[in-house]
């Protein structure tokens, strides 16, 4: 596979149709998603953005099989995502909490291809190649208590990588590292995603990231949720942390959603209620 036949091999679409998500437990219940209709191609980047609490967590442990929807459905390569399905990876924000502190970095990445029976020398090829790829060839017998926040994500990345997954699903994973070790993974990111032609649905708070990394953002109003717009970021395929974010068009883009965000806070549920100054 080259750098550029992303998605060449995926069939992996994901469609989301009339979602909904009402927590029902002890308390009153929560209305987190109130109706959300959306398709992620197969080999597409979408991020996903809106303000705090507005669900953003409950859609991606909706898409990734761990939660069930009280309306709709998800559907993955046509097939009802009722459990977390084969060939889907999650990423997710506490690295500390997701690696296993007993194992290796190597047997941390190695840990999910046991699970999924994949042959013991394919294995090794395959934990050597992420790590490699994600630059911690040299640190695999490493624990994770050893490495730093930044490296510790990037071994929850490979783990990930290795798995070799048709759906990454990535949920505020570099909200708690450094803005300079939140670039590399940023860029780290976008390559594995176009060498492995993976469909990916990744959730961040921050605008400029999510314009810097996906497609297509998607734009959540507050709870209940619902889409407010699906914005085409059309910044072309080669994306550059200095160049790509110094780009009229990058500007344009984060001015509109971030001015959607706002208006999404004061409680805005539709374009129209949007009142976008352009
Ligand atoms: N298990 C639960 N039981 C009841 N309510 C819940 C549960 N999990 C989440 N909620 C509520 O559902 C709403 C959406 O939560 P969610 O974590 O999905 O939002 P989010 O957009 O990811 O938030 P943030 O950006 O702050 O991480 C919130 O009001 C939250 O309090």
């Amino acid at each position: 596979m080259t750098d550029t036949d992303n998605g060449a091999a995926n069939s992996a679409t994901l469609e989301i149709e009339s979602l909904g998500k009402t927590y029902t437990g002890r308390g009153e219940p929560v209305e987190a998603i109130a109706d959300l209709s959306f398709t992620v191609a197969a080999g597409e980047f979408v991020c996903v953005v809106g303000p705090s609490g507005a669900g953003k967590t409950t859609l991606l442990r909706t898409l990734a099989g761990l939660l069930a929807p009280t309306t709709g459905e998800v559907r993955l390569a046509g097939s009802v995502v009722d459990a977390p399905p084969q060939g889907m990876a999650v990423v997710l924000q506490e690295y500390g909490r997701s690696l296993f502190p007993w194992l290796t970095v190597a047997q941390n990445v190695e840990l999910p291809l046991k699970e999924k029976h994949v042959p013991s020398a394919r294995r090794h090829e395959l934990v050597r190649d992420a790590l490699a790829a994600v630059s911690l060839a040299g640190d695999e017998d490493k624990y994770p208590w050893q490495l730093s926040g930044g490296m510790q994500q990037r071994v929850a990345i490979a783990r990930a990588a290795a798995y070799e997954p048709q759906v990454l699903l990535m949920d505020e994973p570099f909200a708690a590292v450094d803005a300079q070790t939140r670039f590399e993974l940023e860029d780290l990111v976008r390559r594995l995603w176009k060498r492995l032609g993976v469909t990916v649905v990744f959730v961040t708070h921050d605008i400029d990231e999510a314009i810097y990394l996906a497609e297509r953002v998607l734009v959540l109003s507050g709870r209940p949720t619902v889409l407010l717009e699906d914005v085409t970021v059309d910044l072309g395929d080669e994306r550059d942390q200095l160049e790509t974010r110094s780009h009229a068009e990058f500007a344009r883009l984060r001015t509109h959603v971030y001015e959607l965000v706002q208006a999404a806070k004061k409680g805005a549920r539709s374009l129209g209620e949007a009142h976008l100054s352009h």
